[in-house]
């Protein structure tokens, strides 16, 4: 009889998004509420246009995510650097000697929205990289090779190969976030690695497989990048998130476009969960059978990983069915979020 003892709340220690994008302006403004309302911290992406690439850019976005929030909310932004073919080894102790910037976010360039300002080639970077290994600044890592001979679906494996493995080789204390992992060779390489290393894992790639982006049509708001894998990709990460390992830490890689940017003819990539977060991952821990394990993942792990102490307070969820707004007002326009109209069975109070 499950439904006489099924756990009817979760109380966590108040968690953080390791992975979020927020953009900017109106945008920002739509958001922000969203993600401060599950989440006490959250690292922030920086690729807007332009890339937030310096200290100073990073400062005056930071200040405009603070003024963009609700009066009386608390939430604290951690900012990142855009990683550049030209980032000056000077702008890492800059950023070094902040409280307010937390990594250096490399994208290949060409690999996702707004990377175009991105790293051709790694080795252009070993002198900045080799400040951040020596001051311990996390790099942040969009996993995907860029050649388009490459199918799509392997690209995060085979970045490990020709990527993670040389680098981490070269800079073997460097602190590396392998960013939205998505297969099973991710999870297994970093469960496996050695050193400092862990990895974000979204709500939506331990929820779905390629299958959901087809379902009965093409359904572009389950379109991310990397993109959702074989059912056994998602097994991995499932495994990899409720294993206790603590390299392994919450990180939502919600990324807001506007619908008209998602429903068109060459669609933007990204998932907007931001409303729902902790419902999505709770929901995905209950399939595990592993409710247990939320807490470390999403609320102590990426503190440990960041250096950084466990948020004060908490949060509950409670077994409430609610149905996902078709769409969320964004700037001028709408953004539809992940699950729009269906209904989830966690609430956050
Ligand atoms: N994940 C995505 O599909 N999109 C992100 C970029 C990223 O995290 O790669 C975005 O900024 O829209
Ligand atoms: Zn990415
Ligand atoms: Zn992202």
């Amino acid at each position: 009889m499950p439904a006489i003892d099924t756990q009817q709340t979760i109380t966590l220690i108040r968690p953080d998004d390791w992975h979020l994008h927020l953009r900017d302006g109106a945008h920002l403004s739509s958001v922000v509420a969203h993600s401060a309302h599950q989440f006490a911290r959250a690292i922030v992406m920086p690729n807007l246009k332009p890339p937030v690439t310096t200290v100073a850019a990073a400062a005056a976005y930071r200040e405009r995510i603070l003024a963009a929030l609700p009066a009386g909310v608390k939430f604290e932004p951690l900012m990142t650097l855009y990683l550049t073919d030209n980032t000056d080894p000077d702008e890492i102790r800059r950023a070094r000697d902040t409280d307010f910037v937390h990594a250096v976010k490399l994208y290949p360039a060409g690999a996702t929205t707004n990377s175009d300002a991105g790293v051709t080639d790694l080795k252009k970077c070993y002198k900045t990289l080799e400040v951040m290994q020596e001051v311990g600044m996390p790099l942040c890592v969009h996993g995907e090779v860029t050649n388009h001979e490459i199918d799509l679906f392997d690209r995060e494996a085979v970045f490990i190969e020709r990527v993670m493995r040389p680098l981490r080789r070269d800079m073997p204390e460097l602190p590396i976030v392998f960013e939205h992992i998505t297969t099973k060779d991710a999870a297994e390489y970093v469960a496996e690695a050695e050193g400092p290393i862990g990895a974000t894992i979204t709500a939506h790639h331990l929820l779905y497989n390629r299958n959901e982006i087809f379902r009965g049509g093409i359904r572009p708001h389950y379109y991310c990048l990397p993109v959702l894998k074989r059912e056994e990709h998602r097994l991995a990460l499932v495994t990899a998130a409720t294993s206790g390992d603590e390299r392994f830490f919450l990180g939502t890689d919600s990324a807001p476009h506007a619908v008209g940017a998602k429903e068109a003819s060459c669609g933007c990539a990204g998932c907007y969960t931001a409303l729902h977060a902790m419902e999505l991952y709770a929901t995905a821990f209950e399939q595990a059978g592993a409710l247990d394990k939320l807490e470390a993942f999403a609320s102590l792990n990426g503190p440990a990983f960041y250096g950084l102490p466990v948020n004060e307070g908490s949060i509950t969820l409670k077994r409430e069915p609610w149905t996902l707004p078709a769409t969320v007002p964004f700037g001028e326009t709408a953004l539809v979020p992940l699950n729009a109209g269906e209904q989830i069975n966690w609430k956050m109070l």
